[in-house]
């Protein structure tokens, strides 16, 4: 008599043990979620490496993770609070659809697993007896089984993975959204709020998504399957279920101890390898200077201290790892005796048949797999639980998007748009204006911190800009030129004073009627635009670079648009920034020729070519390309930070003709002397002395010797 040595343990038996798919279930199928554990952590560990990450020079500590049941209570609702939007979105009815089929589909499943361990006791009893035709008969029975059962399977996971891919797209877009508004991605960045966004919304999204569906699938299965098999196994032998019960509590028990450190070396193991990702994309960004330096060895050393810390931790992780396995194996490979070993006795005296041992060991396995959840899948929830903390860390970053202390430092630069009609020709001393140009600008007693010290860099500066004034900011470096530009942009607000620009919106609003830094942006692009000091170039072809920001060009991410249906739709942007009128290809053409920059079209292979356009344009010539946007967007007031700085005067010279002849106002910042012939206005700023409230700054009028007025 052969004897069938148990079944399938719930973990991996599959891999290792071809022979034993002849059980009475499925075991590579009924266990999915086992085996995507441990494809879940691999993903983890290897695939946090090849994460595209940004920022993070902070070192932020892991947030303590007291194991107390408080903590517990706390994961879950940060786990809600990460998932639950999608399930009430827009898209909720598709969602939840896709969801019961899912759920349906492994209820079949199931169902399917409790016939395939009907099927095997018969086959095994017709083998033990040496019933030929029964065993025939069997054999067609298990074939047919085989055929009709296996669809079922196959089609859960593709509706679970598809399910899975369409939450994704939702959150990708919702986590985007966010990020992008009211200038959260610069806060983050300039304030180091917290680690690796990016890999945030590019691994830990995607992990959070699949695993979170295959959790609970494996929840829900296990508790159908804990219906339905401890119906049979009690059945068999009613103290066969009592041994089960403390196996498997037992089991859990000491799996909890021995897994304890592991969802915080989960956690700074995301983190290590981001960084280390990171790094090598700041080296290849910055690859001429690194190369101009001849910093390599440097760089070698900061990038395989990067690594070995992500290698270190990588180790301990492993050693922790090892220490769980060695209970979690033994735990596995015990019960495919144990059952067998329970119930064998009653064999012996005749009271059960052959298949029924086959059929006890098959449904013990199945309910000890479903009680043992944790001790199966800890590995996988640890690291699940440290992908709910990044990613709760990050929800609620974006959804308050600040996090220092108030009390330290004032926000109270008031930023105001309003319509150019509102403007007084009164001054604020009480003065009439002489002028009849429109009002642009007013800068009302503004006191001006930085945002992380709150260091003083202009006290009390007051000042008036007119349609065709033309300011000139200088001073020594670090004195907080371009911060002003800042205010003026809204991405600083530390320090108190009122910033008002008179533009043509339709109606009036500020900074904190309009909550969203994007709908202030939108509203009041078309007339200020900012140049910053280091060109910006977009990745995508000439004519993108020329259209940014004013107009967006899309390009087709996927020719011919993803199969799966649904999820990339939804992708799509509600509302574009484009409206009216969008400039032609010779509008391109003949702007690029006003900059001086027309012989880089054929160079490049014309305006659709695409090219890292940072890397192979001079810094002369994206500056050129940024003036490009500037006359093409033709706003009412530019703001330029040294914008000019790597031209020679020649072309300095002749863009500044340009934008003046383009009726364009706007206010520079630079150090050359030769930039004063271009502006009617200077405004010298020193740096400012922190014991005095004194005024730091003046306004000079000078005459506008431009190429216009010679
Ligand atoms: N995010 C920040 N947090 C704290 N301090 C900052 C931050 N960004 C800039 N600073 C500080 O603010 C001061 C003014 O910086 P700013 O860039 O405005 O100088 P600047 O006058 O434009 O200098 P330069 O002529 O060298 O470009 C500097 O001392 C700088 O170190």
């Amino acid at each position: 008599m052969i004897l069938i040595t148990g079944t399938a343990p719930p973990v991996f038996t599959t891999c290792y043990h071809p022979v034993l798919l002849s059980h009475s279930h499925l075991p590579p199928l009924r266990h999915e979620s086992a085996i995507h554990r441990s494809k879940i952590f691999r993903f983890r560990s290897v695939s946090a490496a090849s994460s595209s990450s940004s920022s993070s020079s902070s070192s932020l500590l892991p947030p303590p993770r007291p194991d107390k049941a408080s903590e517990l209570r706390a994961l879950w609702k940060r786990f809600w609070k990460v998932a639950a939007p999608f399930w009430f979105s827009e898209d909720k009815d598709q969602a939840r659809l896709r969801l019961a089929a899912v759920f349906a589909l492994t209820l079949a499943t199931t169902g399917i697993s409790v016939g395939f361990n009907f099927l095997g006791r018969d086959f095994y009893n017709a083998l033990a007896n040496k019933d030929q035709e029964q065993f025939t008969k069997q054999l067609l029975y298990y074939l047919c089984g085989f055929a009709g059962g296996i669809p079922f399977f196959v089609l859960r996971d593709y509706a679970k993975e598809t399910l899975s891919l369409r939450w994704r797209s939702w959150m990708t877009k919702y986590y985007l959204q966010r990020y992008l508004k009211d200038q959260t991605f610069y806060k983050i960045q300039s304030q180091s709020l917290i680690d690796n966004p990016d890999q945030r919304i590019v691994d830990d999204l995607s992990s959070f998504t699949s695993t979170a569906l295959s959790f609970s699938l494996t929840l829900f299965s296990a508790t159908i399957d804990l219906i339905s098999f401890s119906n049979i196994l009690f059945t068999i032998y009613p103290p066969l279920f009592l041994v089960l019960l403390l196996y498997s509590f037992g089991g859990t028990a000491i799996s909890v101890f021995l897994g304890k450190g592991l969802v915080n070396l989960n956690f700074l193991q995301e983190k290590k390898e981001a960084d280390f990702r990171y790094s090598l994309v700041r080296v290849r960004e910055n690859a001429e200077s690194i190369a101009f330096y001849g910093g390599e060895e440097n760089e070698m050393q900061l990038l395989l201290q990067r690594f070995r810390s992500a290698f270190d931790n990588l180790t301990e992780l492993l050693i922790a790892s090892r220490n769980l396995e060695f209970f979690t194996d033994g735990y596995r490979y015990l019960i495919q005796i144990l059952p067998a070993a329970v119930v064998a006795p009653m064999f012996f005296s005749g009271k059960i048949e052959f298949g029924v041992i086959n059929q006890s060991v098959s449904a013990f396995n199945h309910i000890l797999g479903d009680f043992s959840l944790v001790v199966y899948q800890f590995q996988a929830i640890s690291a699940f639980s440290a992908v709910i903390d990044r990613l709760g860390e990050f929800d609620d970053l974006l959804d308050n998007n600040s996090t220092r202390d108030p009390s330290q430092i004032m926000d109270e630069i008031k930023l105001t748009y309003q319509s150019a009609g509102t403007s007084s020709l009164l001054r604020s001393n009480g003065s009439v204006q002489s002028r009849q140009n429109q009002k642009l600008l007013e800068i009302e007693e503004l006191t001006l911190q930085t945002p992380t010290n709150g260091t003083t860099l202009v006290h009390n500066l007051i000042a008036d800009i007119y349609e065709k004034d033309h300011l000139l900011i200088m001073g020594p470096s670090g004195s907080g030129k371009t911060s002003l530009l800042r205010a003026m942009a809204g991405l600083w607000r530390s320090g108190k004073g009122r910033i008002t620009f008179y533009l043509n919106p339709q109606d009036d609003f500020t900074q904190e009627k309009y909550e969203s830094h994007e709908t202030l942006v939108k509203r009041s692009s078309g007339d200020v635009l900012f140049l910053p000091q280091r060109p910006y170039m977009v990745l995508g072809t000439l004519r993108q670079q020329l259209l940014y920001p004013a107009w967006s060009t899309t390009m087709e991410a996927t020719p011919g648009g993803s199969k799966i249906d649904g999820a990339s739709s939804l992708l799509k942007k509600d509302d574009g920034i484009e409206e009216g009128y969008k400039p032609t290809t010779d509008d391109l053409m003949r702007t690029l020729e006003n900059v001086r920059l027309g012989h880089i079209v054929d160079r490049f292979g014309g305006l659709d070519s695409l090219h890292e356009w940072s890397s192979v344009l001079s810094l002369g010539e994206q500056q050129r390309l940024a003036f490009a946007r500037l006359l093409l967007c033709q706003p009412k007031l530019a703001l330029l930070d040294e914008s000019t700085s790597a031209l020679d005067e020649a072309n300095e010279a002749h863009l500044y003709q340009q934008i003046q002849s383009a009726g364009i106002t706007y206010i520079s910042i630079g150090h050359r002397q030769t930039l004063t012939m271009f502006h009617n206005k200077i405004l010298r700023i020193a740096t400012a002395d922190p014991q005095s409230l004194e005024r730091n700054w003046r306004i000079e009028e000078t005459s506008l010797l431009g190429p216009l007025n010679q």
